[in-house]
């Protein structure tokens, strides 16, 4: 007789324990264990319990490879789901065996649990391990988007017609839906039937949807009941904007609302403001932005030149050229403008990057003036806002929800349909997957919807949205994913003060080292890594539904070196995590203050100069309820609801062997120290960057 001992944890959040009967089956190298039923005296099973069961077997089983998991109906009840955290083994010779779960567990169903020890090729050996999402579909959107999940996949596994491994349903984005509707209360439509399904693992927990309605619900009725939401006119002053949001102001809010205007402020954002990606530096300039020297010798001074200035490498530019064909459409029954402007900007000897030129259009010719710092106050100043709307509509679309949403959605797909829960690239980017199914998909039903959020505030809408998205990604490149080669190839790696740079390639070396160690444990040599056939069906699931295919993307379709899976996966971590924090957690900050980033402009970019007034320039921002809509997002978002994990926090003990787990220790403690650093540096800054703090940045993309 054989006895082993089982110590099975259930998770302590809202509803893990369960009713159902639980029994457990081990396998292992010299036989199977009889199915032993997990019953003791009094209720089994209560959220954060640990309880210990045995199972007795007439011989030892040898090496355990396997414990099944079996859940079934307890005599009248309905089926209750259970959150398991982990079953520890213990063998008759004392040996402990972990089982890693850290899951929902649905209806009744046997589950097979690897031990938490396994590298891949182990896993081989007897049984393939369990996918998690295999279930789950992917949906084509809309046309040169990258695939998203299917959330009828989820209400087709309730009624347990399961979907097939590589079933893509092939139905682009339907339009309006019977489900989609308005609200009391709410400004914008939503579509519900699509919020309903969600399957129990990847959706938000309790207390992330209570916070996130707790936060919504209050500021939206707020609103509503001062007016703000219903007054389709135009702002009378500037000051009337400054209480909005009087009770969450923040220490940049106040300082955007005091220094927006200024030229220093201007360029202080292409560095540290929430869309810190848009610089290039340029030895010449472009054809079509005719800047003479003449034009930007006042800004430069008597001391140097244009053309000195290209030479020494201090000359930039953000160019808006995928804004040139975007449509555009009505907000409040008025007719909307958008710009492609180009605007040129110099690093000046003290180090401040100012702005030199600005022409609103991708054409230069007589009504595409070149707008100049001197200009009068009202041309250089709607100028330069035409460019914060433009900074708004590519961040918003394109650096924020597609390069770190849509692709992260796509990441975590692929995670949970090809690689098995004891694979240990699985266990390393499973808590960077955390909640991004369900916060896409609540984007998808409030904001990308038809007549949904971005259909009332911004200038494009929703097609607008569709047409940014597909061209970005067209052009989205691997050298853009990955920080360092990105930085380098725009030619930013020298500018002084750029905090984003600097902070990010700190993350960047952290995740990467710790990458290299779990890398290094699990994939020994080139062989290893090319013959792990799961492995490379996830990358080319990510090539074929990220990157829809596309070779000259530069991402890869297959890894053939362990150099090669490290830095493919420091740059979905680091994507997932720090660069979604860097553009998204700064909207409110930045974004409040609305003439700094309009999301709209209700007359077109002007042809001429000398003709802006105050007036003309506040009939051509958006109007009060377009403004508060926008801000009411921008303030929703900007801070994680509750349940948060920050960066290098892994409170499930995926991987159970002690080299992993000094490396995660390491990695915390590198974290720890850039967070000090970050803290430190920001003591003597006038505006402190806190983006990147390690501290304050999420594990995942969920919000
Ligand atoms: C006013 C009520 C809004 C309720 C919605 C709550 C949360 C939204 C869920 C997810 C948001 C995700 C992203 C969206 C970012 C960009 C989308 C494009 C916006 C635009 O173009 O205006 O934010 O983190
Ligand atoms: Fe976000």
């Amino acid at each position: 007789m054989a006895v082993y001992r089982l110590c099975v944890t259930t998770g302590p959040y809202l509803k893990a324990g369960t009713l159902d009967n639980i029994s457990a089956t081990l396998v292992g190298t010299c036989g199977e264990s009889p199915k032993q039923r997990l019953d003791r005296v009094g209720r089994d099973f209560t959220p954060g319990s640990v309880q210990k069961y045995k199972v007795r077997c007439s011989a030892d089983l040898g090496e355990l490879l396997l414990l099944r998991l079996h859940k079934e109906r307890f005599a009248f009840f309905r089926k209750d789901s259970w959150y398991c955290s982990n079953i520890t083994v213990i063998a008759p010779d004392g040996t402990v065996i972990p089982f890693p779960c850290y899951q929902w567990i649905e209806g009744y169903c046997t589950m097979e649990l690897r031990p938490g020890t396994g590298g891949p090729e182990e896993k081989d050996a007897l049984y393939c391990g369990s996918l998690l999402g295999l279930e789950m579909g992917w949906k084509i959107y809309a046309p040169g988007f990258p695939r998203m999940v299917d959330v009828s996949s989820f209400e087709e596994m309730e009624s347990d017609k399961k979907f097939a491994l590589t079933k893509t349903i092939p139905c682009a984005d339907q339009g309006d839906s019977p489900g989609n509707r308005y609200l009391p209360g709410f400004p914008m439509k939503i579509d519900i039937p699509s919020l309903l399904h969600m399957e129990p693992n990847t959706r938000y927990s309790a207390t992330k949807t209570a916070s996130l309605l707790f936060n919504a619900i209050p500021a939206s009725l707020g609103m509503k009941i001062r007016g703000l939401l219903d007054r389709k006119r135009s702002w009378k002053k500037l000051d009337d904007m400054r209480n909005i949001f009087w009770c969450h102001k923040t220490f940049t809010t106040e300082y955007v609302t005091e220094h927006w205007r200024e030229d220093n402020f201007f360029g202080y954002q292409y560095l540290n403001g929430v869309n810190p990606v848009m610089l290039h530096c340029l030895s010449s300039l472009p054809s079509k932005l005719p800047v003479t020297n003449d034009m930007v010798a006042p800004s430069l001074g008597p001391d140097t030149c244009l053309q000195t200035e290209l030479e020494r490498g201090n000359i930039f530019l953000a160019d808006y050229w995928i804004l040139a064909d975007a449509p555009v459409h009505c907000l409040n029954g008025r007719q909307q403008y958008v710009a492609a402007p180009l605007c040129l900007l110099w690093l000046n000897p003290q180090g401040a990057l100012l702005p030199l030129a600005i022409q609103l259009s991708q054409i230069p010719g007589p009504d595409s003036p070149i707008f100049l710092p001197t200009d009068s106050e009202w041309d250089w100043l709607l100028a330069k806002t035409w460019v914060r709307n433009s900074e708004f509509l590519v961040h918003e679309n394109n650096t924020h929800f597609l390069c770190t949403h849509l692709l992260c959605e796509a990441f975590s797909m692929a995670t949970l349909r090809q690689l098995p829960l004891c694979h240990p690239i699985f266990k390393l980017l499973l808590p960077h997957t955390r909640y991004t199914l369900q916060v896409n998909t609540i984007a998808r039903a409030t904001l990308l919807n038809p007549e949904g959020l971005v259909d009332q505030v911004t200038s494009i809408g929703r097609c607008g949205l569709l047409y940014l998205m597909r061209t970005g990604l067209a052009h989205f490149t691997y050298t853009n994913f990955c920080l360092p080669d990105s930085l380098q190839a725009r030619g930013v790696l020298t500018i002084p003060n750029y905090y984003y740079r600097d902070d990010g390639l700190k993350i960047w070396a952290a995740i990467e080292s710790f990458v290299s160690e779990i890398v290094g444990y699990y994939y020994p040599c080139d062989d290893s890594v090319q013959q792990d056939l799961e492995l490379q069906a996830w990358v080319s699931e990510i090539f074929t539904q990220a990157f829809l295919g596309r070779e000259s993307s530069g991402f890869p379709s297959r890894l053939c070196t362990p150099g090669q899976l490290v830095k493919y996966l420091t740059a979905i971590i680091f994507n997932c995590s720090a660069q979604h924090a860097a553009v998204n957690s700064g909207q409110h900050d930045f974004g409040a203050w609305m003439p700094n980033a309009p999301s709209s402009m209700k007359q077109p970019p002007p042809q001429n100069k000398g003709t802006t007034t105050l007036k003309s320039y506040l009939e051509t921002l958006p109007e009060v309820n377009v403004t508060c809509n926008n801000l009411l997002l921008f303030w929703l978002v900007s801070q994680e609801p509750k349940d948060q994990r920050p960066l290098g926090t892994y409170p499930d003990q995926h991987f159970t062997e002690e080299v992993p787990q000094r490396s995660i220790a390491a990695f915390q403690s590198r974290l720890a120290q850039i967070s000090r650093d970050i803290r430190e540096r920001n003591q003597s800054l006038p505006l402190p960057y806190t983006y990147l703090d390690p501290h304050l940045i999420e594990n995942s993309v969920s919000i």
